[in-house]
């Protein structure tokens, strides 16, 4: 499992290693410097190469005809932290290296912490260190344009909004390579949010032991560009507290087994010219694995659906209620919600699903009935699963939200993790918190991410139908018994892997049909 650490976590592991004695803050400091080099010369190898051979036209320059005007230039901000120390480092490897570095102090050295200082020291003994001054920085990277800035102003220690002096050279530095070291400054790296208004935003950022929630997180993304992981030979991790959302092995299917052996789904549709979604839902739960799928729905849309429907079968459910169909004790899991409608008829449906006991997905129209009637809230059970996305997170938990739509003015800010940990504690079942960072959370605590970033994006997903699509898979795997939170997690990263193998022009009914190719890659 790949965790995700917040700053405590993170200064908790660095100091538990600095005190076992395997290591000293200086070393790690000095990884972390070597680490962010190593990064931005595999990033950028044109960097790595004298000026001539860079532009791809001229032949490469003979090392012994380099001139100083070719050599490569750092602007390297520090801060008054140990972030501030990973920059001196950063500049004097590249100047030893051969580059023009110009470095920037904001802060009072007397106050640097022992390793930053250290380090401050090491880089005076090679080069100057100018006092910060937005104007002049802005300046000199406009005039003497350098190949790579280095922010290393604050990184996980950034407990409040940039000073205005940082914040205008954040803002104000031109487009181009921009290397935040650890974070971009600015960014709150529990929250993923911007403290305040500014914060940098890097074209790569390198992080050391393991990726930070606001890296992940709200708008970590789109701050860090390009994020590369450095190991800095920090063994320990902090227990798994919130992890990366992966792939699950045991989702093959024993030869010798039967169809009931994997469980029977049953997807509730709308009316009659509404059940396409439900259709949806029910052809995911079927792909994903569930071995047998029933759609019930209205008696008006008994027609259409039985002209849509093979594989997947069909019970009439209207007035009459689910206690008939829930008769049968092999129908283990239930989704309501696509497609489904808000009436009074709706709700007792959803009343009685509720009442069953059944592993259960509550999607769309059904979050917005629990939304309507705190009733209905009270009977949530560990085995359900809502899946809102924010307006619907909005209307079930208006408290929550509020507080997350607050301006993040302190860190940590309060994140999409504590909001999805904090609601599924409230409703007392888990909560699938839909975004480019799904938040899966469940009543204990437990919590993993979906992230639909970096070198997994998968913007296709915005699609109509998509959310039913999700709502199936889930469905589906509670079917094949999955508990709650692990069938949230593993459909959510399903969902992403099909997304990302059909690639462009996906539309919702692709998504079902991708399945197949995304078991094949696991080796199922
Ligand atoms: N953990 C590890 O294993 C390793 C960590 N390493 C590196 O250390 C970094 C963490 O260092 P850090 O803890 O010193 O924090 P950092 O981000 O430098 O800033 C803290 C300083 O900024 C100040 N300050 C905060 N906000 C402010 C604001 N808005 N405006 C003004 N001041 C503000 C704050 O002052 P205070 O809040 O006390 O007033 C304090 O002085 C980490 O990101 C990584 O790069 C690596 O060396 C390798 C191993
Ligand atoms: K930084």
């Amino acid at each position: 499992m790949t965790e995700l650490l917040s700053a405590a976590q993170m200064r908790a592991i660095e100091q538990a290693a600095i005190a076992s004695g395997d290591l000293t803050g200086l070393e790690l400091m000095e990884r972390a410097g070597y680490g962010v080099v190593a990064a931005l010369l595999a990033e950028w190898p044109d960097l790595a190469e004298g000026r001539g051979a860079a532009t791809g036209v001229l032949p490469r320059t003979p090392a012994f005809l380099r001139t100083e005007t070719e050599a490569r230039r750092a602007l390297v901000l520090c801060g008054p932290g140990n972030n501030g120390g990973d920059g001196f480092v950063v500049a004097r490897l590249l100047q030893e290296r051969g580059w023009e570095v110009a470095v920037f102090l904001y802060g009072d050295a007397a106050k640097l912490p022992p390793d930053a200082r250290v380090n401050y020291d090491l880089w005076r003994v090679m080069g100057e260190i100018a006092q910060w001054e937005a104007a002049a920085i802005i300046g000199q990277a406009g005039a003497k344009v350098p190949d790579v800035i280095v922010d290393a102003v604050f990184g996980t220690g950034l407990t409040r909004p940039l000073p205005p002096e940082v914040a205008a050279v954040m803002t104000g530095l031109p487009a181009g390579r921009l290397v935040a070291v650890d974070a971009p400054s600015g960014l709150c790296m529990d929250s993923g949010r911007v403290l305040g208004e500014a914060a940098a935003s890097a074209a790569l950022t390198v992080t050391f032991h393991a990726r930070k929630l606001g890296h992940v997180l709200s708008e970590g993304p789109l701050h860090c560009g390009a994020l590369r992981l450095v190991d800095i030979g920090l063994g320990r991790t902090a227990g798994e507290d919130v992890t990366l959302a992966g792939a699950n092995a045991q989702l093959g299917k024993g030869s010798g087994q039967h169809k009931f052996d994997h469980g029977h789904a049953l997807i509730l549709s709308g009316g009659q010219g509404r059940g396409g979604a439900a259709r949806l839902s029910a052809r995911a739960a079927l792909r994903v694995g569930a071995g047998l799928v029933t759609l019930g729905c209205p008696p008006d849309a008994m027609a259409e659906n039985a002209a849509r429907l093979d594989a997947i079968m069909l019970r009439q459910v209207g007035g009459e209620g689910l206690a008939q169909v829930l008769a049968d004790r092999r129908i283990n899991a239930l989704c309501i919600g696509p497609g489904f409608g808000l009436g009074a008829l709706q709700a007792r449906h959803v009343a009685e699903a509720l009442g069953s006991r059944r592993a259960l997905v509550l999607d769309a129209d059904a979050l917005t009935l629990l939304a309507r009637d705190a009733g209905l809230l009270a009977m949530l059970h560990g085995d359900c699963v809502l899946t809102p996305h924010a307006g619907e997170f909005a209307r079930l938990f208006p408290d929550i939200a509020a507080r997350l739509a607050e301006p993040a003015t302190r860190g940590p800010a309060f994140s999409r993790v504590d909001a999805a940990r904090a609601a599924a504690a409230r409703a007392g079942c888990v909560l699938l918190f839909k975004g480019a960072d799904t938040v899966i959370a469940a009543p204990s605590g437990a919590c993993r991410i979906n992230a639909a970033v970096y070198d997994r994006p998968a913007p296709w997903l915005a699609t109509a139908g998509a959310g039913d699509v999700l709502a199936g898979i889930i469905t589906g795997l509670l079917a094949r018994g999955l508990g709650a939170f692990d069938a949230a997690a593993t459909g959510a990263w399903l969902h992403v892997e099909a997304a990302r193998s059909f690639g462009p022009g996906l539309i919702a009914e692709d998504l079902p049909g991708e399945l197949p190719k995304v078991f094949r890659r696991m080796r199922l």
